[in-house]
Parts: structure tokens; C-alpha cells; sequence
């Protein structure tokens, strides 16, 4: 089996300010003002070639933040990272810069990932007809839906054919008939053996489509395992989960993280 990604003690902090002023003093006298919080605690997980894997957790757990730094769009705190491969994230506006147009989006993310102009030249047209945005493409993406943000880049994603594709709620805006083309496509890259992590609030898209699942709680691993094992403890979780009192949501997180020994800043 090939290793395609592999995270060892991965951690992620942020820190939280009170307001703009405690912001601006941080950076004059570092470590004096806001709060440490941990996004990620103490991450470890493996994926093979061809898995494809669903992160599942509560609003808040870290898919996101996880599945940006393994893209490398955001930069761990601690910890290691290794990928086998180009990664490729397609997040509702992640990595678009809303002051350029669609076109120019297109030419700075492949420009970033290495294609000369002239291979950028060759995509461009295929993923602008992906991305059904002929008539938008020269238009600043600031003035884009979420669903045209998400169709721009999934485009690009898929176009550059990538080694691991990372799909965050890609899925969750945008029309059904995009919906169906991109899963088509997702169904490609799974028979051609490419790794895949799929973050989704969905419990039926994952359990259609993933074979692993990493469940996060709290910026920590809860579990990582086989779909079939995984998911059905969720459902249990989140039944009762969901019939917890603000308070009682409180009191689970305060006690799963005292356990970890974690210490987080008050959000
Ligand atoms: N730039 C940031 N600055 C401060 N805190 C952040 C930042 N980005 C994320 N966080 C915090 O990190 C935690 C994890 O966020 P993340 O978006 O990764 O969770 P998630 O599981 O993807 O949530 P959701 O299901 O709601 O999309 C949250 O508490 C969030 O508020």
C-alpha cells in the first residue's frame, strides 16, 4: 500500500481577541493580548492511495481548518505533514481572490501549483465550460454566488487533475444538475485510484461514497476507522447530541477536553 498522506501530531492555534484594538497591540507586544485557541490538538491519521475519506464532526471540530493545512492553505502550528502528491482543495471560496476576475483566479491558483502560461492556456476554456461561466468569467469573483464560487472551483480543481482531492461542502451549494455532474466526476478520479477527503455534513453522501472516516471532536481525533464502523456511532452520538440543552453541550465539551488535558481560550 502506498502512503498518501501522513499527519503526526498535528496541531493548529489561533488566537482570539476581544476586539481590533487587543488585535493591534498583539502585534506590537506579542504574547500579551488575546486568548490561545487550539483548532487542532494532537492530529494523527494515515491514508493510503485510493482511500477516500470522510471528516465528519460537529460544527466547529476542524474538518475545515484540517482540511485547508493538508491542502496548504493554511499553515499548521506543530506537527508533520507528509503528502505523496499534489493536493488540490475545493472549499465554497477558499483560495479565490475576490478582487480578481474568474479568468485571472484561474491563471493565479495554476500559476501557484507550477503549469506555465501556455498549459494555463490549454485548461482554461475546459474549465470555464465546466464551471457553466462563459458569460462571468471575466467579472470580479467578489460579485460570484456561493454557487458560482463553488462551480469556479471545483473547475479548477478537477481540471488540474490533482493526486488528492479534498472537497469541503462543495457539494452543498450550487444546483442539483452541477451537484450530479460533479459527483460523475468524483466517480473518474475514485476509478482512477486517487485519494480523496471529503468533508460533509451529509452522513449519506459520506456513507455513499467514502470508505474510511475520520470523526473529529473538538479539534481531536475521536475515532478513524471503516465507514461501516465509524458511521453508525455517529448517528448514535449525534441523536443524543442533539438533545442536549446549551448547558449540557457545555459541560460534554469542558469534560472531553479536561480528559485531553487540552486548554482552550473561551470562544
Ligand atoms: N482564522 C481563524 N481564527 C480563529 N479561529 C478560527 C479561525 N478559523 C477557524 N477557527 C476556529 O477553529 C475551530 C474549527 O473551525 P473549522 O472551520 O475547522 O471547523 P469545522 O468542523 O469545519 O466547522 P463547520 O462544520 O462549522 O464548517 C472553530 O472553533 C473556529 O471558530
Amino acid at each position: 500500500m502506498t502512503i498518501s498522506i501522513e499527519i503526526r501530531d498535528l496541531s493548529k492555534k489561533y488566537k482570539l481577541y476581544q476586539n481590533r484594538s487587543e488585535r493591534f497591540k498583539d502585534l506590537i507586544l506579542p504574547k500579551s493580548y488575546g486568548k490561545d485557541f487550539w483548532a487542532l490538538h494532537h492530529v494523527n491519521f494515515k491514508a493510503n492511495k485510493g482511500d477516500i475519506i470522510g471528516f465528519i464532526g460537529i460544527n466547529g471540530s476542524g474538518k475545515s481548518t484540517l482540511s485547508n493545512i493538508i491542502a496548504g492553505i493554511v499553515p499548521e502550528s506543530s506537527g508533520q505533514i507528509k503528502i505523496n502528491g499534489q493536493a488540490s482543495l475545493i472549499a465554497v471560496s477558499s483560495g479565490l481572490k475576490g478582487d480578481l476576475t474568474g479568468r485571472q483566479n484561474i491563471e493565479l491558483k495554476c500559476l501557484m501549483l507550477g503549469f506555465s502560461m501556455k498549459e494555463i492556456k490549454e485548461m482554461q476554456q475546459g474549465i470555464i465550460e465546466f464551471a457553466e461561466l462563459e458569460d462571468f468569467i471575466d467579472q470580479p469573483v467578489k460579485s460570484y454566488s456561493s454557487g458560482m464560487k463553488s462551480r469556479l472551483g471545483f473547475a479548477i480543481s478537477v481540471t488540474i487533475d490533482p493526486d488528492i482531492l479534498i472537497i469541503d461542502e462543495a457539494l452543498s451549494v450550487g444546483d442539483k444538475a452541477f451537484a450530479e455532474k460533479s459527483i460523475e466526476k468524483m466517480k473518474e478520479f475514485k476509478a482512477q485510484g486517487k485519494t480523496m477527503i471529503f468533508v460533509s455534513h451529509s452522513i449519506n453522501q459520506i456513507k455513499n461514497f467514502c470508505n474510511k472516516v475520520l470523526w473529529l471532536e473538538f479539534g481531536q481525533v475521536k475515532t478513524y476507522g471503516d465507514v461501516d464502523d465509524v458511521i453508525p456511532q455517529y448517528e448514535d452520538f449525534i441523536k443524543d447530541y442533539k438533545k442536549m440543552t446549551k448547558k449540557q453541550k457545555n459541560a460534554y465539551k469542558r469534560s472531553v477536553l479536561k480528559k485531553q488535558n487540552v486548554k482552550v481560550g473561551k470562544q
